[in-house]
C-alpha cells in the first residue's frame, strides 16, 4: 500500500495483552480518507478488541495509533472531544431501549448530538426502517436491530465510520442495502469506512483495502484489486499421483506453472482450456482423476490459504 497517503486512520504497533492472552499484536493498520477497508478475520482473531482500542473504549497495552493525523496518545480531552464527534460506529452498541420504538430510540441520540428531527426521519429512511411506527426495539429482528445501529452511526454524517459485522444477521435484501448504502456513503459523500467481517464475498463487493488478521495479529493489508490479480485463477486436478500426473502436464502440454499440494492434489496456476485432454492423458497414462474444477482467485479462496483453514461461515 502506498505509504505516503492521507490517512484517517493509522494504527502503530497496537497491542492489547489480556492475562496470558495477547488479543491484537503489533497491528499496523493504514485507512485512507474516503476509502472503505475491510478488517477481515475469523471469530475471534481480534476484530472488535482492534475496533474498541481505535474508539478508546479500551486502552491498548502498548503501540498507539493515530484519528484524523493526530497520534491519540499525546491529546487533549478538548482535542478528544472534537475527533470523536467526526466518528460515528456500530461498537459502543448503544443502549437502544427495548420498550421504546426505533424512532424513540434515535431521537434521544439525536437530543444528545443536537440533531433536527428530520435527521431521524433521513436516517431510518435510508436504512429501511420506518419512521414513527409503532414497533417497540424489542421487537425487532436482529437484521433491524442491525439497520438501526447503522442508522444511529450514521444520523450525524461522520467522517470516519467503525461498523463492526455490520452485515451480520441480515437477510440477502438487508446486505444489498447495507452495500449500496456503504457504497454511497464513501463514493459519494465521502466516508472513510472501517469494517470487520468474516463475510469475505460480501467484502468483495465492496471493499477498496483489507486487512486481514489471524490470532491477532497483520497477515496482509493490501489495495484488494491488487490481492485479487495477484491470486488469480488456478486449475486443480485430483488425482492418483500428483507426481505422474505433473510430468505429463509438463511434458505433454508444456505446462510450467504446477503447485503439487500433496500425493493426491496437483494444481496450475493459472486458468486452462484443454482440461478435457489433460483428463485423456491421465487416464491413458493409467492415472485416476477424482476430480477437476477451476478455483476462482476470490478473496475467500485467497483468505483460506493464508489463514490455513478457511473463513468461518456462521
Ligand atoms: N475482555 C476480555 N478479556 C479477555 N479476553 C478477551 C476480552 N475481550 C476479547 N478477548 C479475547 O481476545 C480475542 C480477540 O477477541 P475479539 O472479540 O477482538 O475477536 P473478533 O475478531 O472480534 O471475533 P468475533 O467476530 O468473534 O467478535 C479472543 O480470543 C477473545 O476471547
Amino acid at each position: 500500500m502506498d505509504l505516503n497517503n492521507d490517512y484517517v486512520l493509522r494504527t502503530d504497533h497496537l497491542t492489547k495483552i489480556y492475562g496470558p492472552q495477547i488479543s491484537v499484536k503489533n497491528l499496523s493498520i493504514h485507512v485512507q480518507k474516503g476509502k472503505i477497508y475491510g478488517l477481515l478475520g475469523k471469530n475471534g482473531a481480534g476484530k472488535s478488541t482492534t475496533m474498541k482500542m481505535i474508539l478508546g473504549l479500551i486502552k491498548p497495552s502498548s503501540g498507539t495509533y493515530s484519528l484524523f493525523g493526530k497520534d491519540m496518545s499525546k491529546i487533549t480531552n478538548s482535542e478528544l472531544k472534537s475527533i470523536f464527534s467526526k466518528v460515528g460506529n456500530t461498537i459502543e452498541s448503544p443502549g437502544f431501549y427495548p420498550n421504546l420504538t426505533g424512532t424513540e430510540n434515535l431521537r434521544i441520540f439525536a437530543k444528545l448530538r443536537k440533531l433536527p428531527e428530520k435527521t431521524i426521519e433521513s436516517s431510518l429512511t435510508k436504512l429501511g426502517l420506518p419512521y414513527k411506527d409503532k414497533k417497540l426495539f424489542s421487537e425487532y429482528s436482529l437484521g433491524m436491530k442491525q439497520r438501526l445501529a447503522i442508522a444511529n452511526a450514521t444520523m450525524n454524517s461522520p467522517e470516519l465510520l467503525i461498523l463492526d459485522e455490520p452485515i451480520n444477521g441480515l437477510d440477502p435484501e438487508g446486505i444489498v442495502d447495507i452495500r449500496k448504502l456503504l457504497i454511497d456513503l464513501s463514493q459519494n459523500q465521502g466516508t472513510t469506512i472501517l469494517i470487520s467481517s468474516h463475510i469475505l464475498s460480501e467484502m468483495q463487493l465492496i471493499a477498496d483495502d483489507i486487512g486481514i488478521i489471524a490470532n491477532g495479529a497483520l497477515l496482509v493489508e493490501s489495495k484488494l484489486q491488487d490481492l485479487i490479480e495477484q491470486n488469480s485463477n488456478s486449475f486443480v486436478f485430483k488425482v492418483s499421483n500428483s507426481a505422474n500426473a505433473a510430468k505429463i502436464l509438463e511434458q505433454q502440454f508444456k505446462i510450467k506453472d504446477i503447485v503439487i499440494t500433496n500425493q493426491q492434489k496437483l494444481s496450475i496456476s493459472h486458468a486452462i482450456t484443454d482440461s478435457a485432454a489433460i483428463i485423456k492423458a491421465f487416464i491413458m497414462n493409467g492415472i485416476d482423476v477424482q476430480a477437476a474444477y477451476l478455483k476462482e482467485g476470490t478473496l475467500e479462496n485467497y483468505f483460506e490459504s493464508i489463514t490455513n483453514g478457511g473463513a468461518s461461515h456462521e
